[in-house]
């Protein structure tokens, strides 16, 4: 198994390689961290011109080079092409910097879970790589599972104030 963490990234590097869904969505996760992150890839997606646009994220518009990990804290491989990945992998590995790599779990020195975040709480689901598509079906289903458990809960209270009861 993979061992759970959360990890402080408040102003450190995070570098993610490849412009398309998959790398859009490791730089989703990555706004709320406060890390300052990079972009590195000839083309990207709407939503990650969006982001650059608003000056949250920093774009090189170019292929990747193996400078572009100096400095990083994290680096994510996620183009589609399965050379450069392991390019990547490799080039982050000589410098001690940990990488996750999109089109190889078992590449990956950190992997992303599928979470769910309501009020300042975090549910992380990880399958440790095995299947991913299940990590986000389980979070999808346990997220209606707490929001159902929260409305629950809202009308116990609220039942328990009508009768003049206190709640504990
Ligand atoms: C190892 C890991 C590395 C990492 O990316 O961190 C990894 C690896 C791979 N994913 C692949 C495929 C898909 N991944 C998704 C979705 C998600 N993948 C995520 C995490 C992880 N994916 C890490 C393990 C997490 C764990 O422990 O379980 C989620 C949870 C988090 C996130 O990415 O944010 C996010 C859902 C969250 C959300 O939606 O919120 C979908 C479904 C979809 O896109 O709707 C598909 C297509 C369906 C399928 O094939 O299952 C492939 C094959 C690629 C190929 O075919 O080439 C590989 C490579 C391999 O398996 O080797
Ligand atoms: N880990 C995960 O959650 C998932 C991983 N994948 C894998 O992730 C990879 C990427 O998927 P998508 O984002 O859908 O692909 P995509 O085809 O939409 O985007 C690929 C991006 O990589 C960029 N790119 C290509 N060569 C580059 C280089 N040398 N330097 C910099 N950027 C370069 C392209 O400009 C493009 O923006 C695929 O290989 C797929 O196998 C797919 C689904 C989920």
């Amino acid at each position: 198994m993979h061992y759970a963490a959360f990890l402080q990234l408040q102003g450190k590097l995070c570098v993610v390689v490849g412009g398309g869904a998959v790398a859009t969505r490791k730089v989703r996760n990555l706004l709320t961290s406060g890390a300052s992150i990079t972009v590195v890839s000839p083309e990207i997606g709407p939503q990650l011109q969006n982001w650059i646009a608003d000056g949250r994220v920093r774009h090189l518009t170019r292929k990747y080079q193996t400078t572009d990990v100096d400095g990083a804290a994290l680096v994510f491989a996620a183009t589609n092409d399965r050379a450069v990945n392991e390019r990547i992998a490799n080039d982050a590995e000589e410098r001690g910097i940990w990488c996750n790599v999109a089109d190889d779990a078992t590449a990956c020195d950190f992997i992303v879970p599928a979470v769910y975040e309501q009020a300042g709480i975090q549910l992380a689901i990880s399958t440790s790589g095995r299947s991913p598509a299940l990590a986000k079906q389980l979070r999808d289903a346990l997220a209606k599972d707490l929001e159902d458990g929260g409305r629950r809960f809202y009308a116990a209270l609220e039942q328990l104030s009508a009768r003049g009861g206190t709640a504990q």
